[in-house]
């Protein structure tokens, strides 16, 4: 992690994160309890299709397992599953979970560098506890906002709420995810976004229009450099 002196003081001084697919690959503990909670209803599902359902929610995610198999549920069968889907997740939440390569070096740095660090996600609050506590990474966060108080990504209100929380300034704060859902809330809430390439858009990212794209986090330092050279040449 690098902090740049620009024009106007150092940037960035606080770094917000998506969970799922920027910080950590959760996919197979997601497909895992997907798997155990549908197959008490007798719908099978390969682990590989759910990657692809990640990214706006439990009950989105329901949803597209659903949908792909043309089921119909009513919002109480709905809720049932989703219900069933958090208790499987939240008894194995990171038996496979893995941070990405370099990821926890860079909260390392940049906590060691003074850095205000918040993660902004819309898994479950109480899952998202469990994965950053079982995976080390606890202590190296100053905020979490998972969901379940506010409106879920792309709603600003989780993003400004982490903000806040943080006690930080949108204009010196970056924030950090993997798909659409991450540069809209970016957007809604006035921050610039990085997107990374290695998480679950299943798209070129860089067609989502952000600030940058970062395709391993060994590169974080020099696209940081960039974004602040950038910041200082449009006089920010
Ligand atoms: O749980 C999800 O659906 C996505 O979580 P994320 O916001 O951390 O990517
Ligand atoms: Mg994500």
């Amino acid at each position: 992690m690098t902090t740049v002196k620009t024009a106007r003081g150092h940037w960035p001084t606080a770094l917000i994160f998506d969970l799922d697919g920027t910080l950590v690959d959760s996919a197979p503990d997601i497909a895992a309890a997907v798997q155990r909670a549908l197959a008490d209803h007798d719908i099978a599902i390969d682990s590989a299709e759910i990657r692809d359902y990640i990214g706006d929610g439990a009950a989105r995610l329901i949803e597209r397992v659903l949908a792909a198999r043309d089921i119909v549920a009513d919002s109480a069968a709905l809720a049932g599953y989703v219900d069933d889907f958090n208790a499987h997740y939240h008894a194995a939440p990171a038996s496979h979970t893995q941070c990405y390569p370099g990821a926890r070096e860079m909260l390392a740095q940049a906590r060691a560098r003074g850095h205000r660090l918040g993660i902004c996600t819309n898994k479950p609050q109480p899952v998202a506890e469990r994965v950053l506590a079982e995976l080390g990474l606890a202590a190296q966060i100053d905020v979490l906002i998972g969901a379940g108080t506010y409106a879920l990504k792309p709603d600003p209100a989780p993003l400004l709420a982490c903000l806040s929380a943080l006690d930080a300034d949108r204009n010196t704060t970056l924030y950090i995810g993997d798909m659409a859902v991450d540069r809209d809330v970016a957007r809604a809430a006035g921050l610039p976004v990085v997107l990374v390439s290695f998480g679950y858009a299943h798209a070129d990212v860089s067609e989502f229009a952000p600030e940058a794209v970062l395709h391993h986090w060994h590169d974080w330092p020099d696209v940081c450099q960039r974004l602040a050279d950038a910041r200082t040449a449009e006089g920010l």
